[in-house]
């Protein structure tokens, strides 16, 4: 039986991970996981229920029927959550810490697998997180792992929240930063780590597009 091709990117908040992802679906015309928007779609349902993050026993069954859907139109896709669109509301710096907190539950992570699973479908599967190489599809093809310094990484999000118009302070982006990859490496489970057999792509003082030139000659000679 051929098994359905993944590459999986992985790496600390603001590598640019889902920019390369997203870009290699494009290229390669398969699907998309951005398995972080799960976990911020999951932290937003906890936070309109009023349920605490560390509260495992609520969150599971949260997490096991969470009510959400990734509606594409052309290039444009849309997350509705228990009948609200939440696209943006997920993004905030805010929604990202408590995703964070959340995805540190192991009944938690355990409970999303299925669903991550669920998205590698032919004619193939990029897919976007911490843990997508290790855990959720430790036979991927490809493996990447994306990192950046954490100065470059804040300086980026920095931008991209400052064209939003968002009312952001750098130093305080890069607290939270460094604090998010602190909890992401430590967690007990499934902690933010390259895969024994992912190629690292350290993108500090690279471009978008000489990431996604590096990835793809990685990616021409695995997949064919
Ligand atoms: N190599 C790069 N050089 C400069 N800017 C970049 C690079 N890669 C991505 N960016 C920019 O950095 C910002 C963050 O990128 P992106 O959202 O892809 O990161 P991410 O790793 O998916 O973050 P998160 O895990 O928090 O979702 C975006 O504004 C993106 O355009
Ligand atoms: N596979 C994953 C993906 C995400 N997380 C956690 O969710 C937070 C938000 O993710 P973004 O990629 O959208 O920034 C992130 O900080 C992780 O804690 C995860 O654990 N596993």
């Amino acid at each position: 039986m051929q098994l359905i091709p993944v590459v999986t990117v992985d790496g600390p908040s603001g590598a640019g991970k889902g920019t390369l992802s997203s870009l290699l679906a494009k290229e390669l015309q398969w699907h998309f996981l951005d398995s972080g928007a799960i976990y911020r779609v999951l932290a937003v349902a906890a936070l309109h229920h009023d349920i605490p993050v560390d509260d495992e026993p609520s969150i599971v069954p949260l997490a096991t029927g969470l009510d959400v859907s990734f509606e594409t139109d052309g290039e444009s896709s849309r997350i509705i959550l228990e009948g609200e669109d939440v696209t943006d509301d997920i993004r905030t710096e805010q929604v990202g810490a408590v995703a964070s907190q959340v995805a540190a539950l192991p009944r938690v992570r355990e409970a999303l697998l299925r669903r991550q699973r669920a998205f590698q479908q032919e004619p193939g599967l990029v897919a976007d997180g911490r843990d997508m190489g290790t855990v959720v599809f430790p036979d991927a093809q490809v493996k990447l792992f994306l990192t950046a310094s954490a100065e470059a990484r804040a300086e980026r999000r920095y931008s991209q929240l400052k064209d939003k118009g968002m009312d952001v302070n750098i130093a305080r982006l890069l607290t939270d930063i460094k604090a998010r990859d602190e909890r992401d490496t430590q967690r007990a489970v499934a902690p933010l780590v390259p895969a024994e057999d992912a190629v690292v792509i350290d993108s500090t003082h690279l471009d978008i597009t000489q990431v996604f030139e590096k990835a793809m000659e990685i990616v021409r000679t695995k997949v064919r």
